[in-house]
């Protein structure tokens, strides 16, 4: 490909491998040894590892499956639907697509992120995409990897002309656990949430999410911080979100993991989706508009309590 990705951080470094398929996978790497490896397959975040090399973010062991298929775990971006309804793939075409990486690109408004390093990954339709949805956009999805090793994602979606057009989102996060029953959500009790379960029925959460059975269930206009507290690992995971109003849980426990082919043997208690997503009201753009959704994720070394670990869940 030759393309080199853009680095801002002269300490930081990028560097573009191949994965067994030979797509080019962008690497950033920061001085203390964290890395967050973007595929150019989907724009997917195939690995994101801490200062000590430990990996994040689940992937299936049954390995590397050939596109357009994708292997099971990382950040899958979902554009432009989330589950199946409609004419268009589940979880929408852009996970399946080769992005570009782009080596001159725009700058961001917001100027906070000096010292950190990025890439960015741009997908337009191809005239088949136009086929199955007929609408002119540019996908932009910018990932940042910060010294303490956090990874921030900010898709950048603009109508680029014609008519106007709307889409659902998600950020399809893959975390690693120890074991799903370890596993405690803080943020979102006391939310209404859709529970796919029982046909969308509407419930209220009533407590912190524990696991177990299957779960799978989208929170309604959450709180923009929440916590995944991994008690054997002593571990939590920090979702910071903007511009992404719902949160959506899944973990399909035993029977429904066993039926999913490319997720190996018991794997299901090693994984927790929690995305940072726009579902329950499709986001409008008219021609020219733009629309960004941002999801930070980081670790703090502890699983106590979120009030604890002063996190101000809101
Ligand atoms: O197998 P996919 O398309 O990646 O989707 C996995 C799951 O993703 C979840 O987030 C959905 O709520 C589930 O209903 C779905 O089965």
């Amino acid at each position: 490909m030759g393309h080199s990705a853009p680095v801002w951080d002269s300490q930081a470094v990028a560097e573009i491998v191949k994965d067994l398929n030979g797509i080019d996978q962008v690497v950033l790497r920061n001085p203390q040894g964290a890395s967050v490896t973007v595929s150019r397959h989907g724009a997917r975040v195939t690995s994101w590892r801490n200062s000590q090399g430990e990996e994040l973010l689940f992937t299936s062991s049954k390995g590397m499956v050939k596109p357009p298929k994708a292997t099971r775990g990382g950040i899958p971006i979902c554009f432009p639907q989330f589950d199946s309804c409609a004419s268009l793939v589940q979880q929408g075409f852009a996970r399946s697509k080769m992005w570009r990486v782009d080596d001159n690109p725009p700058p961001l408004k917001r100027n906070d992120w000096q010292g950190m390093s990025f890439m960015d990954l741009l997908l337009k339709p191809s005239e088949d995409d136009l086929k199955c949805w007929p609408h002119s956009f540019e996908f932009r999805l910018r990932v940042y990897l910060a010294a303490n090793g956090a990874i921030t994602l900010i898709s950048r979606i603009r109508n680029i002309n014609g008519k106007p057009f709307s889409f659902s989102f998600a950020y399809h996060t893959y975390l690693a656990v120890s074991d799903i029953s370890e596993v405690r959500i803080e943020g979102l009790e006391t939310l209404d949430y859709l529970d796919n379960l029982c046909k969308k029925e509407r419930f209220t959460e009533q407590d912190a999410i524990t696991f177990e059975s299957e779960v799978d269930r989208v929170y309604l206009s959450s709180p923009n911080v929440i916590a995944v507290l991994d008690h054997e690992k002593k571990r939590t995971f920090v979702i910071r979100k903007e511009g992404l109003p719902d949160i959506v849980v899944w973990n399909p426990w035993d029977k429904k993991g066993k039926a999913i082919a490319d997720l190996g043997d018991g794997e299901y208690r090693k994984m927790l989706c929690v995305d940072g997503a726009a579902l329950e009201k499709p986001i409008m753009l008219k021609p020219g508009e733009e629309w960004t959704g941002q999801m930070e994720l980081s670790v703090v070394q502890s699983s106590l309590c979120s009030e604890h670990l002063d996190l101000e869940l809101q």
